[in-house]
């Protein structure tokens, strides 16, 4: 647990990137209070429509904006490293905090968005409106801000525990314990008999979209008895092969490493025994089911019965990657018989 090289900045390093005037993404997380807790309700961004691209503050300028809203500069100490720009300028993310309209001292929100002549929105909505990077370092900034929020004390000793400059760890200075921000990794899965893919429902999912099968990965799992278990927990299928297709950093509802697989199972072993626990429904789809669906852009409108139409997540979830990649596997395949 010593001292780590790589992303841990020191002071000076960091404090000259930010005098030299490096842009810094202004996040907010408006925090709700409920039952005396404080919990954050989402992140918004500050989702300048200028350039439809993130709003970046230079030093100074940020620190006049602060100074405005009657806010100590100092609060960019509570900044975070989330990355840096072709041109390696460093970037940072900071917590705004923004109050509603009657708490003291706080950036009230419908000020700073006239200020700036731009809108906050939940991430889900921006992230449909960023391109990957954007929407990736917006999902590490949430993510980091939201870790440093919930880690404010040691564990162990109860005191409080200080952020590095870069924001890479929390130290303890009385049990000397070093805290760095985790991800869950978590397992999502393509489940195909040869012919059809395997797709699920959760009751929390927005009606009629279906998504590949997923789950938190247990201590001391490997990712594949991960994929084993949750197939088996979820829909009672005992897969045959399985193997790797991508990852994703996914920040709903916390922080989470996806890793994306494909699995067949074996011919005539299809039958599935739903999860009522865990899932709402679990189908086989035909190719040319999930390929039309593929084409769907959002949910579609509700049929005259009021159902909804059978669709799926949205290309910037990584369920979306791994049915695209089976339909383009499958049809390639297809055309060459
Ligand atoms: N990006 C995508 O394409 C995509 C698609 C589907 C699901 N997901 C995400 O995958 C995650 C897991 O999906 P799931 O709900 O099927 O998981 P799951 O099947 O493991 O069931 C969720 C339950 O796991 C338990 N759990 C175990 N470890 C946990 C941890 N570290 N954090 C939170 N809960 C933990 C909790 O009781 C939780 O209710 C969800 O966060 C979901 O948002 C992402
Ligand atoms: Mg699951």
């Amino acid at each position: 647990m010593e001292g780590e090289k790589g992303n841990d900045l020191s002071k000076d390093t960091v404090s000259d990137k930010r005098q030299d005037s490096k842009p810094v993404i202004l996040i907010a997380i408006p925090a709700g209070r409920r039952n005396g807790t404080r919990s954050c309700e989402g992140l918004i961004i500050l989702h300048v429509i200028l350039s439809s691209s993130l709003f970046c503050f230079v030093f100074l300028e940020l620190e006049r904006i602060l100074a405005k809203f009657g806010q100590d500069a100092q609060k960019i100490e509570h900044s975070v490293l989330i990355g840096c720009s072709d041109q390696h300028e460093a970037w940072f993310a900071l917590d705004l905090a923004l109050g509603n309209s009657h708490s003291s001292g706080s950036l009230q929100k419908s000020e700073m968005e006239s200020e700036l002549q731009g809108a906050f929105i939940d991430l889900r909505k921006a992230l449909f409106q960023l391109n990957e990077k954007d929407a990736s370092l917006i999902s590490t900034a949430q993510a980091l801000l939201r870790w440093h929020d919930c880690h404010q004390f040691c564990g162990k000793s109860g005191q409080p525990t200080q952020k590095n400059v870069a924001g890479s760890k929390r130290v303890c200075a009385s049990s000397k314990m070093i805290y760095y921000p985790q991800m869950s990794p978590v397992v999502i899965t393509l489940v195909s008999d040869g012919t059809r893919c395997l797709l699920a429902r959760q009751s929390s999912f927005p009606k009629g979209m279906y998504s590949a099968l997923s789950g938190f990965c247990d201590v001391g799992e490997t990712v594949e008895e991960s994929v084993r278990r949750e197939v088996a927990e979820e829909v009672g299928l005992e897969l045959d092969s399985l193997q790797y297709s991508a990852s994703q950093h996914w920040s709903f509802p916390n922080s989470s490493l996806m890793i994306a697989c494909h699995a067949a199972v074996r011919p005539g072993q299809t039958e599935i025994q739903v999860n009522l626990q865990e899932l709402e429904t679990a189908e086989w789809f035909s190719l040319e089911e999930v390929a039309a669906a593929l084409k769907k852009k959002g949910p579609p409108a509700s049929q005259q019965d009021g159902a909804i139409p059978f669709w799926l997540p949205p290309k910037m979830a990584i369920a979306h990657h791994l049915i695209q990649e089976w339909v383009q596997k499958q049809s390639s395949s297809s055309n060459l018989a």
